[in-house]
């Protein structure tokens, strides 16, 4: 069937994009008997002058989705797998500058950790033997234009927990508030971070960050700040988390938490006869306050998308 002549129709094409979801990609390096992997999961997103695609069925600007996968794969062959940043970066310059239907690219990286296995003894037992690590999930983003670029790294499922130092008090009060005030409490939660860099700041060669080392120094930094803060809520932990991030590392320009607080309620154990000084809590899975905030750099204007 060939691709039919465009009815009038009173409707209007809004935006879209697509492209593969999902390309699971694991990368091995072999350094003689020390093996090296990274493993990631690859989501591209295209647009640019696709409306005939949808208002007449014609594919003529259609780079398949396919070939978006195929090309995730052979570049990792090609020019191996690095950080999540320049991966995403690498791919994003191709579509647009190979595709002149294509108009920008959005690419998705999530990246999970393996560790070495290791001995008793905690050296590693083989060069080629890996535990995935349990820790989060690295997170990047990169949206290109042909011009342009946007680099959003995160990480997310990063699992914190204090014993104490922390107290939640002085709270607007209405006839449905039943919550107690307490001077110690634990505060917990599975932080999920975006962080943008700078407008302009270069993504490859000279000048751009040395994706690694910044993410594992914003990782460093979250955690320290989430420790090092006596806590009066977790909105003030928030601030705290973020703000760091901006002070510390130059060339981020905006951070993006999501922090669902892991409520750890005390249990009542005098029907049994027994005293519970903050020591035997039920850690409830939901529901979960969920506490969202953006700390910018003075003078920047915040980008990342809040939902
Ligand atoms: O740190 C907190 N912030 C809140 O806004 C809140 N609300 C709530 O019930 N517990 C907490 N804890």
């Amino acid at each position: 069937m060939t691709a039919s002549a465009r009815p009038p129709r009173p409707t209007l094409l809004g935006q879209n994009q697509y492209g593969k979801a999902e390309t699971r990609v694991v990368r091995v390096v072999r350094d003689g008997d020390t093996h090296h992997i990274r493993d990631l999961n690859v989501s591209v997103a295209l647009s640019g002058a696709m409306d005939e695609v949808h208002l007449s069925g014609s594919n003529a600007n259609v780079l398949t989705t396919d070939t978006t996968k195929n090309t995730v794969y052979a570049f990792a062959q090609k020019y191996g797998v690095t950080a999540p940043e320049a991966f995403a970066a690498r791919l994003a310059r191709h579509f647009v500058s190979s595709q002149d239907a294509i108009g920008r690219a959005r690419i998705r990286v999530e990246e999970y950790a393996w560790d070495r296995i290791e001995g008793t003894d905690g050296a590693p037992v083989t060069g080629h033997s890996f535990v995935r690590g349990g820790r989060e999930t690295r997170t990047a983003e990169v949206v290109h234009d042909g011009s342009s670029w946007q680099v959003l790294a995160g990480l997310k499922d990063l699992v914190v927990l204090n014993s104490t130092d922390s107290e939640f008090w002085g709270f607007a009060k209405d006839p449905y508030t039943t919550l107690k005030e307490t001077t110690d409490r634990i505060l917990a939660t599975e932080v999920h971070a975006r962080w943008r860099f700078a407008d302009g700041l270069p993504v490859e060669g000279e000048g751009a960050p040395e994706w690694d080392a910044v993410y594992a120094e914003v990782r460093g930094h979250l955690l320290a700040a989430f420790a090092g803060t006596y806590s009066l809520s977790l909105q003030q932990t928030l601030f705290a988390m973020g703000s760091r991030v901006i002070e510390q590392v130059p060339g981020i320009d905006e951070v993006r938490l999501s922090l669902p607080n892991k409520h750890h309620f005390l249990v009542d154990l005098e029907p049994f006869g027994l005293k519970n000084d903050n020591e035997v809590y039920f850690a409830a899975d939901r529901p979960y306050g969920l506490i969202e905030g953006t700390v910018l750099r003075e003078g920047a204007t915040a980008a990342i998308p809040t939902d």
